[in-house]
């Protein structure tokens, strides 16, 4: 005879409130390269040093990047013992896996330790994991790994995010609020965990955009939490994730992709997508805001994210906004370059850490509304709307 089981089973009691962060941790690896020396490290360690005119090219596009340093996991070391990642077009995804699945959990785990510290909660409320990474495809994955890491509870329910760009960002908020909103006393783990080693390359002539890649991708990884209805005697609200929206770019299919192959993953980027994203920004963030018409963005603080120092100028001109607006993204760009799906979030770290340092009345720079976008493949838009919390200035 079949179980019966009770009328309401399966029924999640909701949450009364909207979602918000409550902790946010990054870690960078510590292998640093400033931008100024980039350039003759990157045709020293690829052994290239003959192809001067890409050497050219690549002091020019490191110039006008407006990085200042980046981190990576790939050591100069590393490709020393693995010369087939940095000889273009040559099989090297076993050797890059193999290094992304030793490097990648330590990174997830630095991130995660200072969310959880922050949060000041027993992990065993950590109810849910949802996991970004872009490298690493493995079974069971680095969400597996970090679980066990960690020692989160096993019945955790995770997701994960293989090979997402950098729009994920927006897809992570998105994921943790529908989870949250709808599960009563949720506690959610967000971790993304980025490196460069899936990309890097050395330099060919016919692939400039690798160039491109090459002299902006950087590393980092960022873990936050994420839960509804804060016990504010014990829990400290950052921003509420009050609405989301993802939209594709009209004939923006081959702006940005990105492939798996046997010689790591080539990224194709377009030297359109700044122009294609400042194009029709505009429309996006309007219908992200309906039914609320915006005539001045200047009203919001803002995190954008830093794919590149032109996409970050003409959304700037599009949208009339002004130079300080971008303050926290600019800065993000400017110590780590681009970190993918972590870049935008590290973004979010960075404002409300300056408005507390900066004696702001709100974690979101004195304001209370504020817009993250994240742009990543085809092209696609993410863009969450957030509201700050009062800062408690000690
Ligand atoms: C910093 C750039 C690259 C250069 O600055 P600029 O102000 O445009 O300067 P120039 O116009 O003088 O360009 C410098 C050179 O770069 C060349 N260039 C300029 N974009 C191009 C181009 N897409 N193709 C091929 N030549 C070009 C340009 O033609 C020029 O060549 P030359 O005249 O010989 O000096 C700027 O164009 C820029 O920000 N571009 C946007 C880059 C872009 O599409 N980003 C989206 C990135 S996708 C993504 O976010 C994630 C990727 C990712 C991947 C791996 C990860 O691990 C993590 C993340």
């Amino acid at each position: 005879m079949a179980m019966a089981l009770p009328e309401n089973f399966g029924r999640q009691k909701r949450a009364q409130g909207l979602a918000t962060i409550l902790s946010m941790g990054t870690a960078n690896p510590a292998y640093c390269i400033s931008q100024d020396d980039f350039p003759d490290y990157y045709f020293k360690v690829t052994k290239s040093e003959h192809m001067t005119q890409l050497k050219g090219k690549l002091k020019r596009i490191c110039e006008k990047s407006m990085i200042r340093k980046r981190h990576f996991v790939l050591t100069e070391d590393l490709l020393n013992k693995n010369t087939n990642i940095s000889t273009y077009g040559s099989p090297s995804l076993d050797a890059r896996r193999e290094i992304a699945s030793a490097e990648l959990p330590k990174l997830a785990m630095e991130a995660t330790s200072k969310a959880i510290q922050e949060w000041g909660q027993p992990k065993s409320q950590i109810t849910h994991l949802i996991f970004s990474a872009l490298s690493g495809l493995d079974m069971p994955g680095v969400d597996f790994h970090l679980t066990q890491l960690l020692g989160l509870p096993s019945s955790v329910k995770r997701v994960m995010l293989n090979f997402q760009s950098c729009f994920a960002s927006g897809t992570l908020l998105r994921i943790a609020k529908d989870i949250v909103e709808n599960n009563a006393g949720a506690r959610v783990l967000i971790v993304s965990v980025v490196t460069s080693l899936v990309t890097f390359r050395g330099p060919n002539e016919h692939d400039i955009a690798s160039l491109v890649s090459q002299a902006t991708a950087g590393d980092g990884a960022v873990a936050m939490i994420v839960g509804a209805d804060p016990d504010c005697s014990k829990e400290r609200p950052l921003f509420q994730i009050v609405s989301t929206s993802q939209n594709i770019i009209p004939d923006s299919g081959d702006g940005i992709e990105g492939h798996v192959c046997e010689s790591g993953y080539s990224i194709l980027l377009s030297k359109n997508v700044p122009k294609l994203i400042a194009n029709n920004i505009d429309k996006c963030l309007q219908q992200a805001l309906s039914p609320i018409k915006v005539n001045d963005w200047n009203s919001f603080f803002w995190m954008i994210h830093p794919g590149g120092n032109a996409i970050l100028e003409q959304i700037e001109i599009e949208l009339g906004l002004k130079k300080e607006k971008l303050s926290s993204t600019r800065h993000v760009l400017s110590e780590f370059g681009n970190m993918g799906v972590a870049s935008v979030l590290f973004a979010l770290n960075e404002t409300r850490r300056k408005s507390l340092g900066e004696g702001k009345g709100t974690t979101g720079e004195g304001l209370e509304w504020g817009i993250l976008v994240g742009l990543g493949s085809g092209i696609t838009v993410e863009t969450v709307v957030l509201r700050s919390f009062a800062t408690t200035i000690p």
